[in-house]
């Protein structure tokens, strides 16, 4: 499982630079605008330039609205700005097929400029509190729209978590669905190291986190710190060693 961490700004980037070689992508937000909140194109091109060359610098495009066009436009300016995950959050679209057309349009957008590039398609664990599409339908929408990954995050931070919306076997079926199309499957949502044996023992391909590497455990008033996320590391090493030891089968 590969960790990704989401700096707010320039300087929590420098701190994930510090511990970069307990994580392996650094994802560029701004809370302050929205659980998948767009930062600016000159900070995701400083925060490229911080992190070492060999970690994935990803960059959230916004809770984005039904806007296909507007969409695309800000996906590419992600990438070039020198994001190689470009992540979308579907708060706008209210059907499967909203959701599809957006993301067509970001895939095209993002790949005739940079081929290697993934692209997230993100839905919300919480959707049914913002009315936006269904969080199982996901990894279809990734599938039909030629994205590289379906990730689950939560749309309110208010403390609630990935599995008060999305208990642990629906976070498996999505799983299951996102390989299924050849997908990766990204779950994220006030994540803890409590819930890493579940995602470890599901199958989850990349865990997004902010607050559990914050001070206090508060991803607004605290900032990322380089000895919490060894330790969250350690023990997402510590989990995938137990689940390599279960025997096939169980
Ligand atoms: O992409 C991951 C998010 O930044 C998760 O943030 P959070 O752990 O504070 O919910």
């Amino acid at each position: 499982m590969l960790l990704l961490i989401s700096p707010a700004d320039v300087e929590e980037a420098r701190d994930c630079a510090k511990a970069s070689r307990h994580l392996d992508i650094v994802d560029v937000k701004k809370p302050d605008e929205g659980s998948l909140g767009a930062n600016f194109p000159w900070v995701i091109r400083e925060i490229r330039d911080i992190v070492p060359a060999d970690k994935p610098v990803s960059a959230t495009v916004g809770d984005v609205p039904y806007k296909p066009g507007t969409v695309a436009q800000a996906a590419l300016g992600a990438v070039v700005s020198g994001a190689t995950y470009i992540k979308v959050g579907l708060f706008g679209c209210t059907t499967p097929d909203q959701a599809v057309t957006v993301m067509r349009a970001v895939v095209r957008a993002v790949k005739d400029y940079r081929p290697d590039a993934l692209v997230v398609a993100s839905g919300y664990a919480d959707a049914h509190r913002v009315g936006c599409v269904n969080p199982l339908a996901v990894p279809d929408i990734a599938g039909r729209s030629g994205c590289d990954a379906a990730m689950l995050d939560t749309a309110i931070k208010d403390g609630t978590r990935l599995f008060d919306h999305v208990p642990p076997d629906l976070c498996a079926e999505f799983v299951r669905r996102a390989h299924d199309t050849g997908r990766l499957a990204a779950l994220a949502g006030s994540v803890r190291a409590e819930d890493l044996g579940t995602l470890t023992a599901i199958g989850t391909d990349i865990v997004g986190v902010r607050g559990a590497v914050c001070e206090r455990g508060d991803r607004t008033t605290g900032r990322i710190q380089p000895h919490l996320v060894a330790a969250f590391r350690a023990e997402m090493d510590r989990h995938s060693r137990e689940q390599a030891a279960v025997p096939a089968g169980n």
